[in-house]
Parts: structure tokens; sequence; C-alpha cells
């Protein structure tokens, strides 16, 4: 008998998440020789520690049900194991950059057809000093956007809160820039920034083509910095956001690296799959396929 264990956290997104993984392992545990160990997140770490549990007792799978922050750190328990238990996601989040991109599915049907089919994909993880993360490390304006908003009003208004948010910062973070120097493989930069992102989707901050040609699997990242100029070039910037056609302005850095340390002259705390992280200076690097995730 296949064992998984289920690492929830129950305020995430509209708090939809538990009913529906209860209603999951109803119609899983009906046709299928499995058991089911729940587990509920209440604060901050719990989700590591308890993937660290599920990989130590030798479960056959994971499922992190939760927003970015959960699936952070069922990721980082795994990581963090000799044994390495596979990841599935079950997205319950506010934007869910991650599991969007990789089209994991959120409703009941479905879900329980992908727990199914088992099948998986290695995927690449980052690490970030000494932290891992699945999609984006990112630094500088607006990158506090998701964690002005409370809580509360993320469950009534999903991500419309973030956008109300948005409008009222977009004005005054416009103005703001970073002094940055990147070194990656063979590239060295230094310049005034609004913000950069290293990706290892082409998702971040629900952007669904931040970084366009980022690939989840090639052992590299997508690295999108955007140089301080004035706010009119950079609405135009930002106006190519949907399509994708921001990389290719001149005051836009767009490159693809394994390996990038960034420090600034200014304070600046980055920000880790949607949570916040540390201060800079950070050595970012890429492991290869580094988890076995659970794909449609
Ligand atoms: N029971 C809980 N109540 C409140 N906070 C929790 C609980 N369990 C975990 N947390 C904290 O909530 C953080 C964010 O959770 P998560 O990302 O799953 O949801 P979210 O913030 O609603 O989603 P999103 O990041 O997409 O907005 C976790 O990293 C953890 O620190």
């Amino acid at each position: 008998m296949e064992k998984y264990l289920v690492v929830y956290n129950p305020s995430s997104g509209k708090e939809m998440g538990q009913q529906k993984m209860f209603q999951i392992a109803k119609n899983l545990l009906t046709d299928e020789d499995i058991s089911m160990t729940f587990i509920a997140t209440k604060k901050k770490g719990d989700a590591i520690e308890a993937a660290k549990h599920g990989c130590s007792e030798g479960y056959d799978m994971i499922i992190a049900c939760g927003g970015d922050g959960t699936i952070n750190e069922a990721v980082n328990g795994i990581m963090q194991s000799p044994s390495k238990t596979k990841l599935a996601i079950l997205p319950t989040g506010t934007i869910n950059d991650f599991a969007t991109y990789m089209r994991i599915p959120s409703s009941i049907k479905e879900f329980t057809k992908m727990l199914k089919n088992k099948k998986t994909n290695m995927v690449d993880v980052g690490k970030v000093n000494d932290q891992y993360f699945i999609n984006v490390v990112s630094g500088g304006a607006f990158t506090n956007i998701p964690h002005e908003v409370p809580s509360d009003t993320k469950t009534i208004f999903g991500k419309y809160a973030y956008y109300f948010q948005a409008a009222l910062e977009i004005p005054n973070q416009i103005y703001k820039s970073y002094n940055l120097k990147v070194e990656s493989e063979g590239k060295t930069l230094n310049l005034e920034a609004l913000v950069f992102v290293v990706s290892n989707t082409p998702s971040t901050g629900g952007f669904k083509k931040m970084t366009p040609d980022a690939k989840f699997n090639d052992g590299l990242f997508d690295v999108v910095i955007f140089e301080k100029t004035n706010p009119l070039i950079m609405l135009e910037i930002f106006t190519g956001m949907a399509s994708g056609d921001h990389v290719k302005h001149p005051k836009v850095h767009y490159f693809k690296t394994s390996e990038i340390s960034i420090d600034s002259d200014d304070e600046l705390t980055i920000d880790i799959d949607g949570e916040y992280g540390f201060k800079t200076p950070v050595n970012i690097s890429i492991i290869n396929e580094g988890i076995e995730l659970l794909v449609p």
C-alpha cells in the first residue's frame, strides 16, 4: 500500500483548500490502495518540518496544499532530506505562480485524476544562500506588494487584492532605484535598477510572461533586470509585460545562467517564492532536476 502525506495550510487563499483536499482523499481512498495522513500547518516553518517527516518516514508522496509559501516550505523540507519524496501540489493560494505555469489543476475532479495517473516530471530547484526555492527570487521595487495585503483581504478579494495594492504603490515605487552589482557566468553588471527577477519558470507575481523563455528543467535561471529609467519609459516597458516583449527593451537586461550573485549598496531585502527572504548579498545557484513533481 502506498502512503501519502498531505501538508495543508488551512489559512491559504480563500480558505477552501481543506474541504477540497478532504473530498479528493474521499474520492481516492474509495478506489485506490493508498493511506493518507494529514498535517495542518499552524505557522511559518511547519510545512518544512512536515515535509522532512514525510521524507524520513518513507512516504511515497507529499501533497502540499496551500499558496506559494507553503509550496516553498515543502520544497525546502524535501531538499534538506537525504531521501527525497515525490511532491504533489494542490494550489489553494492567491496567485499560485508555479502551479499555474505547470498547469497543475486545482479542481477536485482534475486533481484526483492527476493523482490516479501518477505521471511525474523532474523539475529544477533554486538555492539562494542556504534556502531553496521552486519558482523565483526577486528584489527591488514592487516586491513588497504581496506582503502589504492583509490576509483577510486576500480571503475576500483573492488576486484582486494584489491589483488594488499594486495600483496604490506603483506611482511612488516607480521612482525607486537600487545600486546592483550582478555577477554571473561571464557577465558583470553594475547598474541602478528598479527591480530584478531570477526565475525558474516564466510566471512571476501573476505575470505569465515575466521571463518568457524560462524552462523548468533546463538547469538554467532566466534573469530579468529592469534598469532605472524615466517613469514614462518604464510605463512603456510595463505595457510590454503582457506579451513578454518587455525583455527586448534596451533598458531591460534579460539572460540565462545557472549561477548568479547579487549585491547592493542599498538596503535590499529579497523575496523568495512570494515570501520575505533576507538581505543582499545573495548567491543563487540551480539544482538541475532536483525534485520529482506530480504533473497532469
Ligand atoms: N494555520 C495558519 N495560519 C496562519 N498562517 C499560516 C498557517 N499555516 C502557515 N501559515 C503561514 O502562512 C504563509 C503563507 O501561506 P501560503 O503561501 O500557503 O498562503 P497564502 O499567503 O494565502 O497564499 P499566497 O502566497 O498565494 O497569497 C506560510 O508561509 C506560513 O508562514
